[in-house]
């Protein structure tokens, strides 16, 4: 493969409902854009999931500007590479973190690669599922009432899991009068990392809810309390924050720290090494789902493509565009029927990103050449 050109965008997106998590609230979607094109002129798509601020985790879209252009770029532009695998695995390896910086450039490249091959992104990744099963994440709202119905929403569109953001304060009680009015959906808890070891008896006092898991309850880059709590709850915990490697995933099984993983594509660094840690899990009998990011049309392709693969198999966050965007940036948007999205088969990430809408959210782009 021949990468010709990558064009680097800003684009701003408003939300159509701000979106509270235990780290704030977010109004509008900043990210970066990234597309690659070869020698034919074909492209290859992704964005990059970093927020405008470091509050889910250290990486920001300024951050990830500066190391696609300064140390990513020059290498896609450098070096012709036979599969997109060699990047991450090969060409990315010595420098660290910035995973999420890591994720948006290899992704485009994945999907390059995927549209030269003929075939989906999908396909391309080994996945063979032809729909996917996905929740939805409902964040933190001004009343239980309203929370109650928003999930009633949700649910009459046919999301097979809710999923809702929890902080100290609004936990218990919430969960509580959910399962009065809802008593069995499949239903868990996301505390984006807002307690530590001193709430225990709180974060124990979920078991009386049979929720499908509490997702990353303790701290962003901890295994060791989290092994500790796992094994007081009987609520199976999944992490989310903390998982940024096969390596990272094989240490908090080792420890018990967890018993179930949310693959999000760019807090691991791209496709390359979510597969990896996907078959990984597969492997230790570690069911995996697809977290959300927010993202944009593109980003969402993605995470449909990867979570074709078997060991997905909880609902992700993956909803459908309308939820979060006025306008989305591919065409078709993203749908969901019955909580299901059908995995596209046209090559590539199977959506098109539509030129005209991308020109009309973008701040701020720049071209770079071989
Ligand atoms: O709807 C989505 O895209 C998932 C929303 C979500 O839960 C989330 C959104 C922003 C940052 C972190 C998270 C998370 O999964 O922890
Ligand atoms: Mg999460």
């Amino acid at each position: 493969m021949k990468i010709k050109q990558v064009i680097l965008r800003h684009l701003k997106l408003d939300l159509l409902h701000p979106f509270t998590t235990s780290f704030g609230t977010e109004y509008d979607k900043d990210f970066i854009l990234v597309e690659v094109k070869n020698e034919d002129g074909l492209s290859g798509w992704a964005e990059s999931v970093a927020m405008l601020d470091p509050l889910y985790n250290e990486e920001t879209v300024k951050t990830n500007w500066h190391v696609l252009e300064d140390y990513l770029m020059p290498i896609v532009l450098k070096n012709e590479i036979q599969h997109p695998d060699e990047l991450f695995e090969k060409y990315f390896a010595h420098l660290r973190g910035n995973y999420m910086a890591k994720a948006a450039i290899e992704g485009a490249v994945w999907d390059l690669y995927a549209k030269e091959q003929n075939i989906s992104l999908a396909s391309a990744l080994g996945g063979d599922r032809s729909t996917i099963d996905v929740g939805v994440s409902i964040g933190i709202k001004d009343s239980i009432e309203e929370t109650i119905e928003t999930i009633g929403e949700r649910l009459e569109e046919g999301y097979k899991r809710v999923k809702l953001k929890i902080r100290p304060g609004w936990d218990v009680e919430l969960i509580n009068r959910v399962r009065q009015e809802y008593p069995d959906i499949p239903l868990m808890a996301d505390a984006n990392s807002a307690y530590t070891l001193d709430d225990m008896d709180r974060l124990v006092a979920l078991d009386s809810y049979h929720l499908m898991m509490v997702e990353q309850p303790l701290a962003h880059n901890d295994i060791i309390d989290h092994a500790d709590l796992q094994a007081r709850m009987k609520t199976p915990i999944c992490l989310d924050e903390s998982i940024h490697s096969v390596e990272d995933a094989r240490k908090a099984l080792k420890l018990g720290s967890c018993k179930i993983i949310n693959i999000k594509i760019g807090r691991v660094g791209g496709l390359t090494e979510s597969r990896k840690l996907h078959d990984f899990c597969q492997a230790n009998n570690i069911p995996v789902w697809c977290g959300g990011m927010l993202e944009s049309g593109v980003g969402r392709a993605h995470n449909i493509a990867i979570t074709s693969l078997p060991n997905f198999t909880l609902p992700g966050d993956t909803a459908a565009s309308s939820l979060y965007w006025a306008e989305d940036i591919i065409e078709p948007e993203v749908t969901v029927q019955n909580g299901t999205i059908t995995v596209p088969t046209s090559p590539g990430i199977g959506y098109e990103p539509s030129i005209e809408k991308i020109n009309k959210y973008t701040v701020y782009s720049r071209t770079y050449r071989a």
